[in-house]
């Protein structure tokens, strides 16, 4: 029997990847080594968004949260051609509205396919061609499965799923908890410590994500619990690096600079802190790394206010 993995056939299609940063470039390698086209925008580029724009049948953005705004009300100036996908890789949530990013696309272009990519994907490791797995999720099944194909080989296995929302929040809660687990780790509180934070980190996570719309099955998946695991244990993580440098006494000013790209859980713990106070959801990990990271409260208050809630039922 021939074992020679088969995946599926698409015919080679052109990626415009809006964010030439770690991750976008880390997606583009792997669609190329398909035998894909890949065309990247960056502000400091050499190619125009208006040509990136009108080649690509997927276009992939990659930018980082604070700047999703920006280049969709870019792309939606220039406008799509009729069969273009919308991917979006950003794990964020925006300030002014705390919409995620596929809210944004979705609301520019609200008759268009719009395909979540995330999950337990620390670009290093990609890079090095190490195995991993991801999640494309969308509401239009067709273009979730081409978005599979295209991306799918034996180094990357991706799967689909049909709850964007839970996929993109999942691997945008994560990024809080990464913070909480990088000060675990840097006041060396042990493995016990760790594991209880990881589980009600996810209840955490669970509890937002269902009152937000999602399912709760879709955060026990790989963009849930898979991207948890792997952010929340590696120091690959920026998100890791930042509570664990905040653990050693450094500030937020000191650390940020020295990051080689963007830790999302700085904007998105401000910003869900927010959400989570005005529909009244109880989030404690969360809003300690708050008061951790507006330099409130130092990490062990931070443990020590977590440790002394009141007594409950799990
Ligand atoms: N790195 C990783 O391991 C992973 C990252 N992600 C997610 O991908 C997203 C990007 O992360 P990462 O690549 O690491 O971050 P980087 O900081 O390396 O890249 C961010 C990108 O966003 C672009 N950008 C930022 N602001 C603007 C703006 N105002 N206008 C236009 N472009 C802008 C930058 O463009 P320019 O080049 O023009 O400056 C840059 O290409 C994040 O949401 C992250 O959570 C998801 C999985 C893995
Ligand atoms: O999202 C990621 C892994 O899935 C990358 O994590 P960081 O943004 O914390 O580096």
């Amino acid at each position: 029997m021939d074992n020679t993995p088969t995946f599926p056939a698409t015919k080679p299609q052109t990626l415009g990847i809006l964010g030439a940063g770690v991750w976008g470039r880390t997606l583009g390698q792997l669609v190329t080594q398909n035998g894909h086209r890949v065309e990247y925008w960056s502000r400091s580029g050499d190619r125009s968004l208006e040509e990136i724009v009108t080649e690509a049948n997927i276009l992939l953005s990659a930018v980082s949260m604070k700047g999703v705004a920006s280049v969709l009300s870019q792309v939606t100036a220039l406008g799509l051609a009729p069969d273009t996908i919308i991917v979006t890789a950003t794990k964020g949530l925006d300030p002014q509205t705390t919409a995620t990013a596929a809210q944004l696309w979705q609301q520019a272009f609200p008759a268009r396919p719009v395909v979540v990519l995330a999950g337990p994907n620390l670009s290093k490791e990609i890079q090095q061609g190490l195995p991993a797995a991801t999640v494309v999720a969308s509401n239009d099944e067709g273009a979730a499965s081409l978005v599979q194909a295209v991306f799918s080989s034996s180094n990357f296995r991706v799967y689909t799923n049909p709850d964007p929302l839970g996929v993109e929040l999942g691997g945008t809660l994560k990024n809080v908890m990464a913070i909480a687990s990088g000060v675990c780790d840097g006041l060396q509180l042990g493995t016990n410590a760790k594991a209880a934070l990881l589980t009600r980190g996810l209840t955490e996570i669970i509890r937002i994500g269902t009152h937000w719309g999602a399912q709760m099955e879709t955060f026990y998946g790989l963009s849930g619990l898979g991207d948890l695991l792997a952010t929340c244990n590696s120091p690959l993580s920026r998100n890791y690096q930042v509570g664990y440098q905040l653990a050693q006494g450094k500030t937020l000013a000191e650390i940020l600079p020295d990051l080689e790209g963007t830790a999302e859980g700085v904007n998105t713990t401000q910003v869900l802190i927010q959400r989570a106070k005005t529909l009244q959801i109880s989030v404690p990990i969360s809003y300690q790394v708050h008061q951790l990271l507006e330099g409130k409260i130092t990490p062990k208050d931070a443990v020590e206010a977590l440790m002394l809630r009141d007594i409950k039922p799990e």
